[in-house]
């Protein structure tokens, strides 16, 4: 049976222009997508759809048109996210147990270009949408904020799936692949577990995140969280952008007195440059048949965040129209995942690779989340530098590194390490709190 949705839309005053949406971000069980203080923030819950394996997004994507078909939307903002619109979260792998899920929620706070909105979305028949209504259920979960944390100080982090030197065998056999010509690259990720002393307090984790790390993209949707510096894609009227990135060089080890070292060490490495060159064609090569022209830089940017630099390639594109409709941000999830830049190249044999030598399931990690709207609209991100909160004291976090020929085991470790850096600081944690011991 399809329900049928109903939403109202309405102006907001700008957010303080200082946090922007971070002032929405009070509460642990909500989900976001922020960049520069701009995005989504959402409350409540009034549907949801979950989906496995090779049709993941497919299912999503029917479910969605079959919703948006039936919904009575009342609009009076009009730019993407605006209306009905639902975050959502997917499966890395076809073959994980994940569910993948669609989250309409009951309330939206949004911002762009300083633009303000709220929608409240509501399933019941007899609801009343007015004005009132969603200042008055905006306000119901205002006034239930969660709790900063309590850490007691005593948290540590335990070995995931993998020890240390189990991983890098994972990464030595890689590279041995690779020198046998089955594959070019593979990127290989690996896990650790956060336990807390305290419940964490995800509210104020994605704050530290989005304000530590503006350019990147702070998400939540449903116990994932992070914030990712990789757009997998994001349309918008018709347009399509990606930010393809690979190649990382940490910024801690970095000497201080050197302005050129990451172009040098980073632009100027051949394995680099070669890492790079497999992510950004992976994309070029699946976005090409859904556009009329495409434009992406000849050499790639050093992108500088917080913790590492990274090679970046901005990809933008025309959609091509089709019966006077141009793919949504959905069909183009399905056609784009998994890029180079989390499986590898062939993808199939890098897939196949991946899943004998991480011993683990990825779950959502390294999939794409976001949000998207009725309109088509959306932006995903892929889900890396993030966690899994899988108990509110076990925090799962995942990093993994693109191996092509000449990498290195023990420097892919390191990289792994700068790459988790990011949540452990926003969890109040180090790499000195390492406890040795059975992988769990
Ligand atoms: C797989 C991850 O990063 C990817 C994205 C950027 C740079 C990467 C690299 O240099 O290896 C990875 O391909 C991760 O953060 O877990």
């Amino acid at each position: 049976m399809m329900t049928t949705l109903r939403s109202l839309t309405i102006a907001l005053g700008v957010p303080s222009a200082a946090i922007g949406l971070l002032e929405y971000l009070v509460r642990n069980d909500q989900l976001c997508w922020i960049r520069h203080g701009e995005g989504l923030v959402g409350f409540g819950e009034v549907l949801r759809h979950t989906s496995t394996g090779p049709d993941r997004f497919d299912s999503a994507r029917n479910w969605w048109n079959a919703v948006r078909a039936d919904a009575q939307v009342d609009d009076e903002v009009q730019v993407p996210g605006t209306g009905l619109a639902a975050f959502g979260s997917f499966a890395f792998s076809k073959r994980s147990p994940f569910l993948s899920r669609v989250v309409v929620p009951e309330i939206i706070v949004g911002s762009r270009n300083g633009t303000a909105w709220v929608t409240q979305t509501t399933l019941d028949p007899d609801a009343v949408l007015d004005r009132e209504s969603v200042a008055t259920a905006l306000a119901g979960y205002l006034e239930e904020i969660s709790a900063d944390s309590l850490s007691l100080g005593s948290d540590t982090i335990l070995p995931g799936m993998l020890s240390e030197s189990e991983w890098k065998n994972a990464v030595a056999r890689s590279v041995a692949h690779i020198a046998a010509g089955e594959l070019s690259k593979i990127v290989l990720a690996r896990d650790i577990v956060a336990s807390l002393s305290a419940p964490i307090a995800t509210a104020q984790v994605l704050r530290e995140l989005a304000l530590r790390y503006q350019s990147c993209w702070t998400y939540s949707v449903d116990g994932l969280i992070g914030s990712t510096p990789e757009m997998l894609i994001k349309v918008e009227d018709g347009k399509a952008r990606a930010r393809v990135l690979a190649g990382t060089l940490d910024r801690a080890t970095a000497p201080l007195d050197d302005p050129d070292y990451a172009k040098r060490v980073l632009a100027g490495s051949e394995k680099q440059q070669h890492e790079h060159a497999i992510a950004i064609d992976s994309v070029t090569r699946q976005l090409e048949p859904f556009t009329s022209s495409m434009t992406s830089h000849s050499e790639p940017f050093v992108l500088e965040l917080p913790n590492v630099w990274h090679l970046a390639s901005d990809v933008t594109a025309e959609l091509r129209s089709e019966d006077g409709a141009v793919p949504s941000s959905l069909d183009l999830v399905e056609a784009l995942h998994p890029t180079a830049a989390v499986c590898g190249y062939p993808t199939s044999v890098a897939g196949e690779l991946i899943s004998e030598l991480e011993h683990m399931d990825r779950g959502p990690y390294a999939g794409p989340v976001g949000w998207f709207d009725g309109s088509g609209n959306g932006e995903w991100g892929i889900a890396l530098r993030g966690a899994v909160i899988e108990d509110p004291q076990a925090v799962r976090l995942f990093a993994g590194c693109g191996i092509v020929s000449g990498s290195n085991p023990a420097a892919e470790l390191e990289e792994t390490w700068s790459k988790f850096r990011p949540m452990l600081e926003a969890l109040g944690l180090d790499r000195a709190r390492v406890l040795s011991g059975q992988p769990s």
